[in-house]
Parts: C-alpha cells; structure tokens; sequence
C-alpha cells in the first residue's frame, strides 16, 4: 500500500508526489444520498505545483448576464475538455490515480479538468450545484484537488436551511463530492474579509458533468 500507490510525477528533484489514497481517505455521509471524502495533504510539493499552474496556465476572465447588468466572474478560469492536454503532467498523474480509486464505484473515469484561480478574499464562487450536465439528475462524483492557500468550500442542503459544512481546503487537499451531493446540495467559496493567500482548484468530472 506504499509504493506502489505513490505516483513520483516527474523524474527530476522536484517534489510533487501524490500520497496513497487507499484508506486515509475519509467518506463523511451526507443527507439525501450525498457524500463527501476528504484527503488532506494529497498533493506534495503542492506550493510548487500552485506556482506553475499559477505562471503556465492560460487563464481568463469571464463576464457574465446578471439580470439587466453584465458582471465579471469574480475569479480566473480555464476548462480543460475531454481529450485536451492538460496543463502540468502532475495533473494527468492525478486523474489517473483518481481513477485507480474511483474506477470501480463510479463506473466510468474522469475526463474533464476545470481550473479556478482565487487571487484574493474577493475571488469567489456563489452557492451551486454542478448541473449543467447530468449532475441534475443522476448520481456522479466531482473530486477537488486545491492548491495555494486555503480557502473555505462551504456545502448546504440545497435551497438552503440546515446546517452549513465548511472545509478550509489549500496545500495539495483533496475533497470529491459523490452520490446525489450536485443535485441535492449546493457549495459555493464564499468572498472572505480575512487577508488570504491566492488559491487554483482543479475540478475533475466525468464525462457530461459540468
Ligand atoms: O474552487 C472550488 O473548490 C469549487 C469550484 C466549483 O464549485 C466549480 O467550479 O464548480
Ligand atoms: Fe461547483
């Protein structure tokens, strides 16, 4: 359950290495048929691994409609698609391992990369589920990889009401959202007041999951 379970993503002295999976990942049931599994300190040498992302990745505004007003997305993106190359093999060497552990429950592997860069407290995402896809109406799995300084992703029953779950996630954390938790509860990374460091998540879904 050692070796061969960590995966050394490159072959010089840099130090980003992925650590087991296996049972240091903690699952934490949910309501409504929803889970959570935590991993805390995936990702070694994730301060590096944020560094690149951070210089390499061509990352991008986005203004969207809101009501009669167009409004910037109050965070940077990249989308990584089904059979692009993604931006760092480390990120390759996690989804395969990903994979590895997941294969089996999920039935099918994760295809997709999508990339968010919270420059500061004033970076955000709003309360959601990822339904664009399949996500509304069948069970799936979105697993968070989090790099840079840790910001707080918060889960809610969906429409509110119940008690709000929140994980400080940074530093090479892993968290995947399963079962119902897309169509019956919401997360969001709410703005913070608090002086915070720049965090990049990577999102990985399977395919029509958005
Ligand atoms: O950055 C995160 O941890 C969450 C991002 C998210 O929920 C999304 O892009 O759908
Ligand atoms: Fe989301």
């Amino acid at each position: 359950m050692t070796s061969a379970f960590q995966a050394s993503l490159l072959d010089s002295d840099d130090e980003i290495e992925l650590r087991p999976l296996g049972p240091s990942v903690r699952r934490t049931p949910l309501d409504h048929g929803a889970w959570i599994d935590l991993r805390r300190g995936w990702v070694t040498g994730a301060d590096t691994l944020f560094e690149r992302l951070r210089d390499t990745v061509p990352w991008h505004a986005e203004r969207r409609h809101m009501y009669d007003r167009v409004v910037d997305v109050p965070r940077l993106l990249k989308f990584y698609d089904e059979g692009e190359t993604l931006p760092d093999p480390a990120l390759d060497t996690a989804r395969r391992v990903l994979d590895a552990h997941y294969a089996a429950e999920l039935g099918e592997p994760f295809r997709t990369a999508g990339l968010c860069f919270y420059r500061d407290g004033r970076d955000s995402v709003a309360w959601h589920g990822d339904t664009i896809g399949r996500g509304s109406t069948q069970d799936t799995m979105v697993a968070i990889v989090s790099v840079g300084a840790p910001r707080a992703l918060t889960l809610r029953p969906r429409g509110g009401g119940g008690r709000t779950l929140r994980f400080e996630l940074g530093h090479g954390d892993l968290i995947v959202m399963g079962g119902s938790c897309q169509r019956t509860w919401e997360h969001a990374v709410p703005k913070t007041a608090r002086p915070c460091g720049p965090r990049i998540s990577i999102q990985f879904r399977p395919r029509g999951v958005r």
